[in-house]
């Protein structure tokens, strides 16, 4: 038996059912009849799924379907009104380039399949766009790799990384991005300018380390890339929209939302670069608009959902080691206090610092290393993160939570700005 809230929504072709998941309780919905997707995703016809407190999202219908929702929703609407066929009709394009590399004679490693960079302003939906080509793609048998250039709203792990993942089936919404093949660089800090230096930096190590991966592996090569950027579009925004852009050799560029003025200065800018189309898109009503202060929270769950799981389902493990157990390293000369970036103060971005141990480190999210010496962390990716919950100078200890039970791969330790608190 279910609730008294439950109820029944029926959908016309071409529609999408809007919601706004409650700040506090989750909410279950199934698909009854008809075929619906969440942003490229198809429900399952058994059984119910269950979306956690805050989500938002949209079940979209091609040819109608019904659905039945239990729990009560911060919002909800029906709207005939979406960009869905617009956005269809980029997939299809996309599918076209793919096959014609697969179909291609010339050398294989040159030819490669779409590389699509999106970008607009914060909450144009960007990410969900990335999210439906590289389902759509995914459900036609290719293998699309997602970049995730978004540090403030990360989607394949914590914010503070860039990072990358092959997609071999279409992702579920509430689960997220697989983990298990992801590259993942820590940037440390949920704003760019805190170091630009580093963040360039370790977009052009992806864009290397990709490029090895594709050179060897022709379906991922033909299969292509959807880039997802900064919402932060302007003054040193846009320099990295531009060195993203350059730095992934972008075939498309998607612009979203009715920006001309970028759109404008991105074509002015590129206008050298050879085989490089623009795209703008009209951006969906539905993007939910976060300010700052829901932004902070939704980077604050994104966090605990990594030691927890979205629905809660993971065993947290609490660990002490001693000071002398690991070795903490920041990268370049930021200070937290500071508004100007290490580069504006005329310090090496990339230095590599050791860093004390010390009560500043408390509820930290670290990030464990690959790096074998100090001067290899920029160049190597991460294992996964730990958050420091006490450090007893007198004992020379400090405790962390870490989503493993096992020892930490690695001593080597990697701090920037980025904290977790336990709501
Ligand atoms: N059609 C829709 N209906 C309901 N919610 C939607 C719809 N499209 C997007 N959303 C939600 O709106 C929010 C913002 O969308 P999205 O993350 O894609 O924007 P963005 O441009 O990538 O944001 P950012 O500025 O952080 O980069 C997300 O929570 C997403 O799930």
């Amino acid at each position: 038996m279910f609730g008294p809230q439950t109820r029944r929504v029926k959908l016309e072709k071409q529609s999408e059912l809007r919601i706004q998941v409650q700040r506090t309780s989750p909410l279950r919905l199934r698909l009854l009849d008809g075929k619906a997707e969440i942003f490229g995703y198809e429900l399952p016809h058994e059984g119910w799924v269950t979306f956690p407190p805050l989500m938002t999202f949209a079940v979209f219908t091609w040819y109608g379907a019904t659905i039945e929702i239990d729990g009560d929703t911060e919002n909800e609407y029906i709207s005939c009104e979406t960009p869905m066929v617009n956005y269809l009709e980029v997939h299809n394009s996309l599918l076209v380039q793919r096959h014609r590399v697969t179909c291609s004679t010339r050398d294989s490693v040159s030819s490669q399949g779409p590389r699509v960079v999106i970008v607009g302003d914060t909450d144009s939906g960007k990410s969900t766009l990335a999210k439906m080509l590289l389902n759509w793609a995914a459900k036609d048998g290719w293998k699309p790799t997602f970049v995730d250039l978004n540090i403030g709203q990360s989607s394949i792990t914590i914010p503070g990384t860039v990072s990358a993942t092959p997609i071999r089936m279409p992702v579920d919404p509430v689960e997220g991005f697989p983990l298990d093949k992801a590259l993942v660089h820590y940037f440390g800090h949920a704003n760019p300018n805190v170091n630009l230096g580093l963040y360039r930096t370790l977009v052009e190590e992806l864009a290397r380390e990709l490029k090895e991966e594709f050179s060897g592996n022709a379906e991922s090569r033909a299969s292509g890339m959807v880039i997802d950027t900064m919402g932060f579009i302007v003054r040193e925004g846009y320099t990295l929209l531009l060195h993203a852009i350059r730095t992934f050799n972008a075939s498309l560029v998607i612009v979203l939302g009715q920006e001309e003025k970028l759109v404008n200065d991105l074509k002015k800018d590129l206008k050298f670069k050879k085989n490089l189309q623009f795209l703008n898109l009209e951006k969906s009503a539905g993007v939910f608009s976060r300010n700052s202060d829901f932004r902070k929270t939704l980077r604050n769950n994104n966090i605990q959902n990594y030691f927890y799981g979205v629905t809660n389902d993971l065993t947290v493990y609490t660990k002490t080691v001693k000071f002398s157990d690991v070795q903490v390293y920041q990268i370049g000369d930021f200070r937290e206090s500071s508004s100007t970036s290490a580069h504006q103060r005329g310090n090496n971005p990339l230095k590599i610092i050791p860093v004390t141990i010390d009560e500043h480190l408390l509820n930290k999210v670290l990030a464990i290393s690959y790096a074998k010496q100090p001067h290899q962390i920029i160049s190597s990716i991460v294992a996964g993160f730990v958050c420091i919950k006490n450090v007893d100078i007198g004992e020379e200890r400090i405790t962390y939570i870490s989503p493993s039970a096992a020892e930490l791969p690695s001593k080597t330790l990697i701090i920037g700005t980025l904290t977790w608190h336990v709501t």
